[in-house]
């Protein structure tokens, strides 16, 4: 049982437990230099995506933070403002990330702070990529008769009943998601929780969408799929001196 992760981006690489790896490790040889591995577990703030004027996905990803003390089984990582991100996002603010290993679960903390002297309102996520066997095999419960935001095309829709399948590209936002998720994955299954965060991101770019991504190996789109925690559709807005906390936490099933 480990975890480990990169001061770049604050970004947990790697979980294992019960000798398999449950995050896509992503490609390093095709790793873009100053981008975060498309793997693991990005830290997506203040912006979600291109929504918003700022960078894509925001400015945690693409700095290093430090390595902050933490007990056995526990990574911490914080980033603070610096010249850099005051010139893309107007704001001194502290982001500390805790990754804690239990027996059968990992759980991701993310604590934003505002340690200025007037608020401000972000967005944030835990791009969580999970990975799978082969996509065509995983299904993801928990969110069946759910609305949903459809990323690519904008309104809300109503699913089919079921768990969630992956035939082709999937890019949604689920609002308000206060129920447990369930990823089955052949014979694994992988319990997903959150607190804190609302949304939840469903997203795999399918075959098409996978070419276009140079840092994706050929046929990698069918060994992930990311199930993000996220506070994308309310932002939460944090006066001087107050801080949010959001978790996800990932269970491997009993046995
Ligand atoms: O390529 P990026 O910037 O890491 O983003 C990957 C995906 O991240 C997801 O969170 C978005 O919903 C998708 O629209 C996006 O394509």
């Amino acid at each position: 049982m480990s975890v480990t992760a990169s001061a770049f981006g604050g970004q947990v690489l790697d979980w294992q437990a019960r000798g398999r790896e449950w995050l896509f490790p992503g490609s390093p040889g095709l790793h873009r230099p100053r981008s975060p591995l498309r793997g693991g577990v990005p830290v997506i703030f203040p912006q979600f995506a291109a929504w918003g004027d700022g960078p894509r996905h925001g400015i945690a990803r693409n700095r290093r933070w430090h390595w902050l003390p933490a007990p056995d089984g526990e990574l911490a990582l914080a980033l603070q403002a610096s010249e850099q991100t005051l010139a893309a996002w107007p704001h001194p603010f502290r982001l500390e990330l805790h990754a804690r290993l239990a027996p059968r679960s990992l759980c991701l903390g993310l604590t934003v702070h505002n340690p200025g002297s007037t608020p401000f309102s972000f967005c944030a996520a835990l791009h969580t990529y999970l990975r799978v066997g082969d996509i065509g095999d995983a299904a993801l419960y928990g969110l069946d008769g759910h609305d949903y935001l459809e990323s690519l095309h904008g309104p809300c829709q109503r699913p089919p009943r079921g768990p969630l399948t992956f035939a082709g590209p999937v890019d949604r936002v689920y609002p308000e998601v206060a129920a447990p998720l369930r990823l089955q994955d052949g014979d694994h299954t992988l319990g997903i929780e959150m607190d804190g965060f609302r949304d939840v991101v469903v997203w795999n770019p399918g075959e098409a969408a996978a070419r276009q991504l140079d840092d994706l190996a050929p046929g990698d789109h069918r060994r992930f799929v990311c199930v993000e925690a996220g506070r994308i559709l309310d932002p939460v807005t944090l006066k001087p001196g107050e801080r949010w906390q959001g978790r996800q936490r990932l269970s491997l099933a009993a046995g």
